[in-house]
């Protein structure tokens, strides 16, 4: 339903707003209470599959271009695996530009390629360690992987030049068959690290023939998220890079329609993206079978594996007809990994570790008491605005690509400045609502992402966002992993969380991919717990912490530090060598990389449960 101020910016045909477009489109907001009621015309329902989300996106107003169905060429028509996408019946959509597909196929080798933007220096001294045996080698470039061809065009139309570290490091051991745990800090590059290796491998791989002539498919690789919007944002990535390759990746979850998700994956499926509930009701309905799964990743490993997913992982991974560790591939990812998760693989897993690139990220923590928290969110706001940080637009193209974009495309003027983006983060649904109400009523343009908006609701807003429409998001813990929203220059921790690994993903929307980003904490008495992680992380990321931030964790009562893992930590300090003296360099990041194994079993021994309220 559109119905909220973003819906309403949304749909003016004065777009961005300047102060004038607010005041125009005051009258047409909706406070949060009297939402939810019918809308005076139906939206189209976000559909799941490859050419449904291109569709989904010409009719939903995303400011991507809408590019023209392009039928696969290589990797379709042969036919002949049988029962799970492959034949040549599906349409594809190319997911690039139609330019950056053209220009790709005449695009020179990787190391000659133009940097186009992430910060690597930012990764160059970065220490890694590894641990486990036989280890195979990073590599430097993406030359020296053999992925296939139809992968490499397809990492170069997405114009990155050399592999970031969790690159370079994890796709040569899942490459090699082993089981894998990484971790690395937020806004890295994990989606490919994972996503490289399973498309390459089913590209390659010998699999036998799946079954045929039934209405039960059987997918080949299974990625798990914890969010319809991560689970969104992945099956976005893994089309881009698995196009023209004969890999059909298809994506479910949980509140859109079933049945479209269904006929998506009635066309075939080798890659299932998935949140777990959806799939748990799919297993249950026997539309989906695990019996031929190769490959499992969980992307936010750590939060699929907590208390507040167990039973569902537990079904999907144990319970199903999915192969045991030995016969498929594991793969865990995330920025955080507690040390109950370290400790229950420390016999298998092989630890990397990567220094953090926190420092990227600005931290800043401020005193700032309950009921002077909206005051000074808006002197924060207004900061920025004089400032410039948000109200002006930042430049997103050079100009010569801005001049041919021009020449091109007429309706694409005025889209090349994108505004700076503001998350910020509160406790719950209502706070969420009442905020964004208020932000309104004072004149900053913003929406809401939360577990009570429907999932339509839910997604608009965040296009609303993405686009710079309206700049400033209102959101709970459920946009707090894995988004990757470009322009967020800065987050802001109105209600702290109660984990410090919750913090670490929030503040991780901002500074990715080698950007610089801003992120800045009200810290008050309610966060006494906080105090000492707080503390310890900022240090730990060469980051300016208050005296008295200090001082309220030198309180012994305060001291320990509240979180539902029992102290787990950005970066993942390797729990399992805090007793040795093998840890070399100054990194803050960690992989854990082992052969065989992965079993799941009593994996949740030991966490407390602690799950925010506002997840899904
Ligand atoms: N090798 C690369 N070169 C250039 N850009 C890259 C490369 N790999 C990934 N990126 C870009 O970096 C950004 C962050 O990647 P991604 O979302 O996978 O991070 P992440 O590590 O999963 O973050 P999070 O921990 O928040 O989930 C994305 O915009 C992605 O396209």
């Amino acid at each position: 339903m559109r119905t909220s101020w973003a819906d309403a910016v949304e749909n003016s045909p004065t777009g961005p707003p300047g102060n004038a477009g607010i005041a125009a489109l005051k009258s047409a907001y909706v406070p949060p209470h009297l939402r939810n009621r019918p809308p005076a015309s139906s939206v189209a329902a976000p559909p799941s599959g490859n050419d449904g989300f291109e569709n989904a996106r010409s009719t939903g107003g995303s400011q991507l271009p809408a590019s023209r169905p392009d039928y696969g060429r290589r990797g379709y028509g042969g036919g002949g695996r049988g029962g799970g996408g492959w034949g040549g019946r599906d349409r594809v959509v190319n997911p690039f530009g139609k330019d950056d597909a053209a220009a790709a196929d005449t695009e020179p080798a990787f190391n000659e390629q133009e940097n186009t933007g992430i910060n690597f220096d930012a990764y160059e001294d970065i220490a890694v360690e590894t641990s486990g045996q036989n280890i195979p080698p990073p590599v430097t470039t993406f030359a020296e992987i053999d992925l296939g061809d139809a992968l490499n065009l397809n990492i170069k139309r997405c114009k990155y030049v050399k592999p970031t570290p969790v690159q370079r490091y994890t796709i040569p051991i899942s490459l090699a068959g082993r089981d894998l745990m990484a971790c690395a800090q937020t806004g890295s590059g994990k989606t490919a690290a994972f996503c490289f290796p399973i498309i390459s491998g089913i590209m390659r791989g010998h699999i036998a023939n799946r079954p045929q002539g039934t209405r039960t498919v059987f997918p080949l690789a299974l990625i798990l998220s914890p969010t319809r919007e991560l689970s969104v944002q992945i099956h976005e990535e893994a089309r881009k890079f698995s196009y023209q390759t004969g890999v059909r990746v298809v994506v479910t979850y949980g509140g859109a329609p079933m049945h479209q998700q269904l006929r998506e994956l009635e066309r075939g499926v080798d890659i299932l993206v998935a949140t777990p509930g959806r799939l748990v009701d799919l297993l249950e309905r026997a539309k989906v079978s695990l019996k031929m799964i190769r490959y499992l990743a969980l992307d936010e490993a750590d939060r699929m594996l907590d208390m507040g997913f167990e039973p569902q992982i537990r079904k999907i991974v144990e319970e199903a007809d999915m192969p045991r560790p030995g016969e498929r591939q594991t793969m865990l990812f995330s920025a955080t990994f507690p040390k109950e998760i370290q400790s229950f693989h420390s016999n298998r897993s092989q630890v990397g570790r990567v220094g953090s690139s926190t420092g990227l990220i600005v931290q800043r923590v401020e005193y700032v008491r309950e009921a002077d928290k909206r005051s000074h969110l808006m002197d924060l706001l207004h900061a920025q605005r004089d400032s410039g940080i948000q109200g002006k637009f930042f430049k997103l193209v050079s100009s010569i690509i801005c001049l041919s974009f021009h020449l091109k495309e007429n309706l694409f003027s005025g889209c090349f400045w994108q505004q700076a983006l503001t998350l910020v983060f509160v406790e719950t649904k209502k706070g969420a609502d009442a905020l964004e109400h208020w932000l309104c009523l004072n004149e900053f343009p913003a929406t809401t992402i939360h577990g009570d908006r429907t999932q339509q609701e839910r997604e608009f807003a965040l296009r609303s966002f993405k686009s710079g429409r309206t700049p400033i998001l209102v959101a709970t813990d459920v946009a707090a992993r894995g988004l990757d929203i470009p322009h967020v220059s800065h987050v802001i921790n109105f209600d702290l969380p109660n984990d410090i690994d919750d913090y670490v993903h929030r503040i991780g929307r901002t500074g990715r991919a080698g950007k610089s980003g801003l992120a800045t904490a009200f810290f008050n008495e309610k966060n006494m717990s906080m105090a000492k992680g707080l503390g310890e992380l900022m240090k730990e990321a060469n980051q300016e912490v208050p005296e008295w931030l200090t001082r309220f964790a030198g309180r012994p009562s305060y001291g320990g530090g509240k979180g539902r893992h029992g102290g787990g930590r950005f970066g993942g300090r390797d729990f399992r060598r805090d007793s040795s003296s093998n840890r070399s360099g100054s990194g803050h990041d960690y992989y854990r990389g082992g052969g065989g194994g992965g079993g799941y079993g009593n994996y949740g021994g030991g966490m407390g449960p602690g799950v925010s309220s506002a997840w899904d």
